[in-house]
């Protein structure tokens, strides 16, 4: 069997301090992107929303417009910072997300960008679970108040390595796109994200754990720092955790950078010990990776429109 995995690759996740100053932010993500890299990383992974504060007030005032594709620099600056921070770096960035607003519809999306080390977008993935909880007494967010789903699943080759998954924050929860995901061949799951001081506490580090487990491939969760000064305060605790579900590196709440060295060895030995690949039952429950699913994963995925 070919291996998911093709060669070793040094994965970041730069757990960004972000602000009210977009230009500020982005200036400051391309000196955290380049500490990485200078530091050996293959695969950069910027937080959810890492231009902008996290909430719905927020959204439409930091929206840029991506479509149609490219967009000028007057329409997405962030657009043009992260394909020339990717070429500057010479790795894969995964550009957290931004609020996006589609302007043929009037709709707010919440997006994340993925650039190839020459500057090439390789992926758009729209936060297909829109983040809607209510905890009385704790947390209260709605973000469909202002944004509107993505549709579909995003799985990007990197020809070097091999795919990777990528969605945002709140799709951590439904194990359907992380299994579909594993199953059309991803190595490595990777999610921008923002939990939050209830949530966070509770269920970080498990989904994390859970989607590794489960998948028996390596998961990435990147948050900003914690502000407690901000309207929301992000959990931190950016992780990386490795395919039998250890976490291999994890931050506190402060600006930093978690690294890890992925291989190919490491999925192999834990699905050979545990043996799931081989033993599911879909003459009982259906495979979930097949029939119907909505997703991106030939590479060549720029960025569809979406209703
Ligand atoms: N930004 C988000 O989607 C937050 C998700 C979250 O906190 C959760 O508990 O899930």
């Amino acid at each position: 069997m070919a291996k998911l995995l093709k060669k070793p690759v040094k994965l970041a996740l730069v757990q960004l301090a972000t602000g009210a100053d977009k230009a500020h932010n982005l200036s400051h993500a391309r000196s955290k992107v380049l500490e990485a890299t200078r530091a050996g990383a293959n695969i950069v992974v910027l937080p959810e929303c890492f231009n902008s504060p996290y909430g719905t007030s927020f959204f439409p005032k930091y929206a840029e417009t991506l479509l149609p594709s490219p967009p000028t620099e007057s329409q997405s600056p962030t657009f043009h910072a992260l394909s020339n921070l990717a070429k500057e770096s010479g790795a894969y960035l995964v550009g957290g997300s931004i609020p996006e607003y589609w302007a043929e519809t009037k709709k707010h999306y919440n997006t994340s960008l993925t650039f190839a080390p020459d500057g090439r977008l390789l992926a758009t993935h729209r936060k297909v679970h829109l983040f809607d909880i209510d905890i009385p007494g704790k947390i209260s967010f709605h973000e469909s108040d202002v944004l509107s789903p993505g549709n579909k699943l995003t799985i990007v080759d990197l020809p070097e390595y091999g795919k990777i998954a990528v969605a945002i924050c709140y799709d951590v929860r439904f194990p359907e796109l992380a299994m579909i995901a594993a199953r059309k061949g991803a190595f490595l799951l990777l999610y921008p994200g923002a939990f939050n001081l209830t949530t966070g506490a509770l269920h970080w580090e498990l989904q994390a754990r859970a989607r590794a487990m489960d998948n028996q491939v390596y998961v990435g969760l990147c948050s900003p720092a914690r502000d407690m000064k901000a309207e929301y305060n992000a959990w931190g605790h950016s992780m990386i955790v490795d395919p039998n579900a250890a976490v291999m590196a994890q931050l506190g709440e402060d600006e930093d950078i978690v690294y890890a060295d992925l291989n190919a060895d490491k999925i192999e030995e834990t699905r050979k010990g545990i043996p799931i690949y081989t033993q599911r039952r879909f003459d009982v429950y259906p495979d979930v990776s097949k029939g119907d699913v909505k997703y991106d994963g030939d590479g060549d995925d720029v960025a569809l429109p979406q209703p």
